[in-house]
């Protein structure tokens, strides 16, 4: 378990180059500094911001099987949470961070600009407006109650997505709750930063009603 910021940092820095582990440092500046003008990150995680964000995030890549290629899709990444965060340690792997709301959609083209981050694209807009297209990986941390993000999401996935969805200690309850089909496709993980958080992971392409 990840208890402090200095085992954060060491955890995010032995998955990742010293290039973007330099990368991380600089976001985190501008993310702190950013946070005092805009609504980024709740307060009371300001003073451990490596735990509760950056290594939060950074969790997931130990998820994704070897080999994965295609498009990593993040769904409302708000301040960066977790697409930011694994578009820079995985600069391979394409990117595409969706977030509808307009300030925050202003700061991740921004931090897309300053980092020169080749490998994202942000859609600024609601999830529902994007064409689809075939995601090798679905990300979403506080985005939906699961069937919703479910029922959002599905035409992004095939057999092989993989699903890395970051719930605090309601995921097992909300995997349970799920339909048979659906429900067979999740696993929960324990969160490596925090006891009371888990991550569903979860392969391939879910059934869902018709959408009007
Ligand atoms: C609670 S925040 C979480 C942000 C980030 N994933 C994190 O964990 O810090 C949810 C984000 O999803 C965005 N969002 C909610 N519904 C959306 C939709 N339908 N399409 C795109 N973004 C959406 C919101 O604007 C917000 O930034």
């Amino acid at each position: 378990m990840i208890e402090n910021e200095e085992q954060a940092r060491a955890f995010v820095a032995e998955r990742c180059s010293s290039e973007s582990f330099e990368l991380l440092n600089v976001f985190v500046s501008e993310l702190l500094a950013e946070a005092g003008r805009q609504n980024l990150i709740s307060r009371s995680t300001i003073d451990r911001v490596w735990q509760r964000h950056i290594a939060d995030s950074a969790q997931l890549l130990d998820h994704v099987p070897r080999g994965t290629e295609g498009v990593w899709l993040d769904l409302g990444t708000g301040a960066g949470f977790p697409g930011v965060i694994t578009a820079i340690m995985r600069p391979e792997i394409p990117h595409v961070l969706v977030e509808s709301r307009k300030r925050r959609v202003a700061w991740l083209e921004g931090v897309k600009e300053r980092a020169s981050l080749r490998n994202c694209s942000v859609q600024g807009s609601r999830l529902q407006l994007v064409e689809s297209f075939d995601a090798a990986v679905i990300s979403a941390r506080a985005f939906a109650p699961l069937p919703d993000l479910i029922s959002l999401s599905a035409r992004f996935s095939t057999e092989r997505t993989t699903w890395l969805l970051p719930k605090g200690r309601s995921a097992e309850q909300e995997r349970d709750a799920l339909d048979s089909p659906q429900r067979k496709m999740f696993h929960v993980k324990q969160s490596l930063t925090s006891r009371d958080a888990a991550i569903l992971v979860g392969k391939g392409r879910p059934k869902v009603g018709r959408r009007t």
